[in-house]
């Protein structure tokens, strides 16, 4: 985001708490729900319709980012977005971010700024009047980013995971596997042997280099979490696993079936159905054409044999498993 000499440029180490503390705050806007913000042993948020949606999500390097390829603004901006995107699952409107940080005492401060950077302008492209509220900063030697969000309802009830009727248009809004695309480029392009190496943006074509945006710095359709609340959706969730693994847990929840329609998803049918990390919002909706900004790719049907169906047939249930997917040795 921006730079200046090194010399100018101190370690973490060489610094004191406060003064860490203070290059964040300088850089952190005020929400438009603070009634406290940071400083004070906690933060105070105006919760207008008397009670609040809360999620946590927590990057860490290795499983989740790596810095060759992370700014420190990417990885302040997608901390930011993949928690909103929880609670505009939810229907709610996001109020307040708190941001706990494990960082390292080699890591330069101008990292850190950025990071502050990318949470101000996430909240500002993705969710207006939210805001960072509080955090907390430790010295560690894996860099962590841990995330708290907060979001209002606005009087409306919650849409959860279980209210998909039998019947209804199954929807989506936002990309599918735009993100495990860039990661795949990152993984194939931008390793040597197993280490990363930092992206070289001239060398990727413009379908690639908005793949590795997708992926570094994504932009979920968080205002459409509430529209789609308003508009009657009946059981929503965001996309952070893949599809396929995302739709079978909404289904489990909603004791039914989710069919869809192959041919509704895209050239690459299998990276839609199993990339993660584009946090679409899938939703349901009463059976017609779903509100704007969502495009329908399936049917609720009754609880078969299988949870999932793509044009009939079951379907691997591809998707993220950190515990399954990552090797600490493949970078
Ligand atoms: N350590 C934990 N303690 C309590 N609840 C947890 C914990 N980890 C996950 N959960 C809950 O399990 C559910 C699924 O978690 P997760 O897969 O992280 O959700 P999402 O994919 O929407 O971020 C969420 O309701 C979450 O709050
Ligand atoms: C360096 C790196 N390795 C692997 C991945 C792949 N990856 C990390 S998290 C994730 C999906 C979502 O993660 P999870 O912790 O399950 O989030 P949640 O479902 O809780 O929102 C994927 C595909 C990545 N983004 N970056
Ligand atoms: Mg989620």
């Amino acid at each position: 985001m921006h730079s200046r000499p090194r010399d100018d440029d101190p370690r973490l180490g060489d610094l004191s708490e406060g003064e860490i503390l203070r290059a964040i705050l300088n850089r952190t806007a005020r929400g438009a729900h603070t009634v406290i913000g940071p400083g004070d042993d906690a933060a105070v948020i105006a919760a207008p319709s008397g009670s609040v949606v809360a999620t946590t999500d927590t990057l860490v390097h290795g499983p989740d980012f790596r810095m060759a390829w992370s700014s420190g603004f990417d990885l302040g901006w997608k901390s930011a977005a993949v928690n909103l995107a929880d609670i505009a699952a939810m229907g709610a409107r996001p109020t307040a971010l708190l941001v706990a940080l494990a960082v390292p005492r080699d890591l330069r401060l101008s990292f850190v700024e950025s990071l502050a950077d990318g949470f101000r302008e996430a909240c500002a492209a993705l969710a207006p009047g939210c805001a960072v509220v509080g955090g907390d900063l430790t010295v560690s030697d894996v860099l962590t980013v841990a995330v708290t969000a907060l979001g209002d309802l606005e009087g409306r009830q919650a849409v959860t995971r279980s209210g998909a009727r039998v019947g209804d248009v199954v929807a989506v809004a936002g990309e599918l596997g735009h993100a495990a695309l860039g990661l795949s480029v990152l993984f194939g392009r931008f390793r040597d042997g197993d280490t990363p190496v930092p992206i070289d943006r001239a060398a990727l074509g413009a379908g690639e280099r908005a793949a590795l945006d997708a992926q570094l710095r994504p932009s979920p359709p968080i205002g459409l979490g509430p529209f789609a609340a308003i508009a009657g959706a009946t059981a929503m969730m965001d996309i952070s696993d893949g599809l396929a693994l995302d739709a079978r847990r909404l289904a489990a929840a909603s004791e039914v079936t989710i069919a869809l329609d192959g041919g509704a998803l895209g050239e690459n049918v299998e990276r839609a159905l199993g990339g993660g990390e584009d946090h679409a919002l899938l939703a349901t909706f009463p059976p017609g054409i779903p509100p704007a900004g969502f495009r329908a790719i399936g049917e609720v049907v009754a609880r078969g044999e299988d949870a999932l169906l793509v044009d009939g047939a079951p379907v691997e249930a591809s998707g993220w498993d950190p515990y399954r997917d990552w090797d600490s040795a493949s970078g």
